[in-house]
């Protein structure tokens, strides 16, 4: 048992469209320095869950505390603001920027005074973009893509795009940060760069949840897997367990023939 006290608590969440309930009634914690991921069957439920925990979708009914804190009711930029940060399914890289720039955009909404905030102080604008510049290299650095710090991000492949996105999100100094779908589209190479660097930034503290399809990562990165099957919460457990849990078993077979790892 973790003896910490959660960072999330998630409890009876539910969000129905119409007469769809794409989330029904699940309740998870995740405890800091975890990696958690949540998994199911296409339609399972596990996009509307991160929706809902960003703010992006309103939830039907339920909780989800955060240093036990209410977030529903609270507005994306307030939930980015108390630490929660997260990934799309697409790639959201800002094209017309160089690689550091992306990353720095990620710092703007921690920053002390705010590039606005700072008005005419021109030279303390220009120091804290130093002190910025500084830090985007570090977060680069701990995604292995310091070397292209001033390179063009449009120009860069699809994988190290990703690591870019990830050194962005890790920049905004979040508590939580949540992946969606990290290794779609990424070749086995670039996700097994990418599984070290999710493993090395927990090693740092970083606490995540993730949803993915790819089974290996999944069970070669997760600590506890949570597993939803049409907007239900079927189990929840290690890889181990979730591995060998006959109602998992038998909602992957109803769907893509198995648990293949
Ligand atoms: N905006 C919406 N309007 C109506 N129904 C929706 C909407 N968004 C999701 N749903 C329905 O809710 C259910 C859960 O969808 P969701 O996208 O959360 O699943 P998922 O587990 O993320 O699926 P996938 O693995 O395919 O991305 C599905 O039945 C889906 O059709």
């Amino acid at each position: 048992m973790n003896q910490a006290a959660p960072l999330l608590e998630v409890r009876n969440l539910t969000r129905s469209f119409g007469g769809v309930m794409a989330v029904h009634d699940v309740s998870f914690d995740i405890f800091p320095g975890e990696i958690v991921a949540v998994i199911g069957p296409n339609g399972a439920g596990k996009t509307t869950l991160f929706n809902m925990i960003t703010a992006i979708l309103p939830a039907t009914s339920g909780s989800i505390r955060f240093y036990g804190q209410e977030l529903i009711g609270k507005k994306t930029f307030e939930i980015a603001q108390m630490g929660i940060t997260r990934t799309f399914q697409n790639l959201q890289i800002f094209e017309n920027m160089s690689v550091i720039e992306n990353v720095m955009t990620g710092m703007h909404i921690r920053g002390k005074t705010g590039l606005l905030g700072a008005g005419f102080r021109l030279s303390q604008v220009a120091r804290e973009e130093r002190t910025m510049l500084e830090k985007a290299l570090e977060y680069l650095e701990a995604v292995g893509m310091a070397h292209k710090a001033y390179e063009s991000a449009a120009m860069l492949p699809y994988g190290n795009q990703r690591l870019v996105e990830i050194a962005r999100a890790v920049a905004a100094d979040p508590k939580l940060i949540l992946l969606d779908e990290p290794m779609a589209g990424l070749n086995p190479e670039e996700s097994r760069e990418l599984v070290d660097v999710i493993l090395k930034m927990r090693n740092k503290g970083m606490t995540f949840l993730f949803v993915e399809h790819d089974m290996e990562t999944v069970m070669s990165t997760a600590d506890r897997i949570v597993v939803l099957d049409y907007g239900g919460k079927i189990a929840e457990g290690t890889p181990e367990e979730i591995y060998n849990d006959p109602r998992v078993i038998a909602a992957y077979l109803g769907d893509e023939g198995g648990l293949e790892c």
